[in-house]
């Protein structure tokens, strides 16, 4: 079965094809920099083992998704290195949508009702879900004999108890208007936790799951079910991002409103899109922060330690609600290729039981990666997240 899976963020789409059962994809694929001037597709076939790349960067850049996926629709259906015939050979197109409300708990396949109800949760999640809306309006265009369904972020963390998923303001603004901690990240804590679960024989566990990509979250996770998560209402609590602030007392929002004249979308603006490591340092990717403390760069160094403090809290929370702990997981972006992170993370944490091997971490690795001294009571693992294929798995699942 040819499952097309579909990430779009506000500016990229990150897609693999599988043909399932098979696990391996036959291609991957990353449309970067939509509504830009100099968009580029770095597209991967996968050949015997081989890896073939193709990179092309569009005259006069990518106007927005449909110009994107249909030239990814191209580059899968033509030339020496086409992986389908045309655009019906489809059969399922998987979305990652972020965030599924109280409406969406579970992987669903997409109708004209869903697609309606997906529009409810827009301002719930505004750097996500208006673009996982139309990837699925385009994908519907391109590969029109496909099923459409979305497996969302939130799904994962419906085992959170109400204890963990309240708010502490009165309960009308939880029966009436579904106030709570969704949580986020879920296909990618959910595939990490079940490989660390499987790489150290460990079917009853307690993990703390770190997701540091551009958006950010920590999930404690018990026998694989999240019990608690750093993210909340939306994608914007918690750690240190990207862009976006992670925890702030709402106090803040209140002085930027009535003493500096900020409105609503301005205070928005802000958290989500001026704030964390772009706010403290002036740049987002943590390869340009870690090139700025080489060269003296005393902001770019209190940035990451603001940002290691911040998931340290987080580990000794985590640790207490589990009452023990087994490993804890790095994963994404940062947390796979990142040392100096870890190292900031998991220095002095001994009375956790947990010890760095250092030189361990500074190796690079695609497989699971095992970085903790020989004396530490609590692995440190890196494991590669895959949530493509996590998606692919469950839309398979859902469809046999
Ligand atoms: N080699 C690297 N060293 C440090 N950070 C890296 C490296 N490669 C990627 N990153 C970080 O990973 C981030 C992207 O992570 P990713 O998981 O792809 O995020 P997202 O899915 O949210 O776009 C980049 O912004 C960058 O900060
Ligand atoms: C939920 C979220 O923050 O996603 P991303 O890391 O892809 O921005
Ligand atoms: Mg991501």
């Amino acid at each position: 079965m040819n499952i097309f899976v579909v990430n779009s963020g506000s500016s990229s789409i990150k897609y693999q094809l599988f043909k399932m059962p098979a696990k391996d994809p036959v291609c991957t694929g990353l449309v970067e920099r939509i509504g830009l001037e100099k968009s580029t597709i770095t597209h991967k076939v996968f050949l015997n083992g081989e890896e073939k790349v193709i990179k092309l960067t569009p005259e006069g850049g990518l106007p927005d998704h449909e110009a994107g996926l249909q030239q990814v629709n191209t580059l899968l259906t033509t030339g020496v290195l086409a992986v389908i015939q045309n655009p019906q050979d489809i059969q399922v197109v998987g979305h990652r949508i972020v965030h599924g409300g109280e409406t969406f708990t579970t992987t669903t396949v997409i109708d004209a009702k869903v697609k309606e109800d997906l529009k409810q949760t827009f301002q719930l999640a505004p750097l996500h879900n208006p673009a996982s809306y139309l990837g699925i309006e385009v994908a519907e265009k391109i590969f029109t004999q496909a099923t459409q369904i979305g497996v969302f972020d939130t799904a994962f963390h419906q085992t959170l108890p109400p204890k963990a998923y309240r708010f502490a303001i009165p309960n009308q603004y939880y029966t009436d208007f579904n106030i709570r901690t969704y949580g986020f990240h879920g296909t990618s804590h959910k595939y990490v936790t079940e490989q660390a679960a499987a790489y150290l024989n460990k079917p009853e566990n307690k993990f703390i799951s770190i997701h540091l990509g551009n958006g950010c979250s920590m999930a404690a996770v018990n026998n694989g079910q999240s019990i608690d998560t750093s993210m909340g209402f939306g994608p914007l609590s918690g750690l240190i991002m990207g862009t976006r602030s992670g925890d702030i007392d709402a106090t803040v929002v209140f002085y930027l409103v009535n003493q500096l004249g900020y409105d609503i979308d301005q205070v928005s603006n802000l958290l989500n899109k001026r704030s964390g490591m772009l706010g403290l340092t002036g740049q987002s990717d943590m390869r340009d922060i870690t090139q700025a403390i080489e060269s003296g760069d005393e902001n770019a160094k209190l940035a990451y330690d603001m940002y290691a403090y911040r998931i340290k809290k987080y580990i000794g929370s985590y640790a207490a609600v589990l009452n023990g702990l087994d490993a804890i997981i790095f994963t994404a972006g940062v947390g796979e290729n990142d040392a100096l992170v870890r190292e900031l993370v998991c220095t002095d944490l001994e009375y956790l039981g947990i010890r760095l091997n250092k030189e361990e971490n500074q190796i690079r690795s695609k497989q699971i990666h095992d970085i903790s001294a020989a004396d530490s009571t609590v692995k440190i693992l890196v494991v590669p997240t895959n949530e493509e294929l996590e998606i692919a798995r469950q839309c398979y699942d859902l469809v046999q």
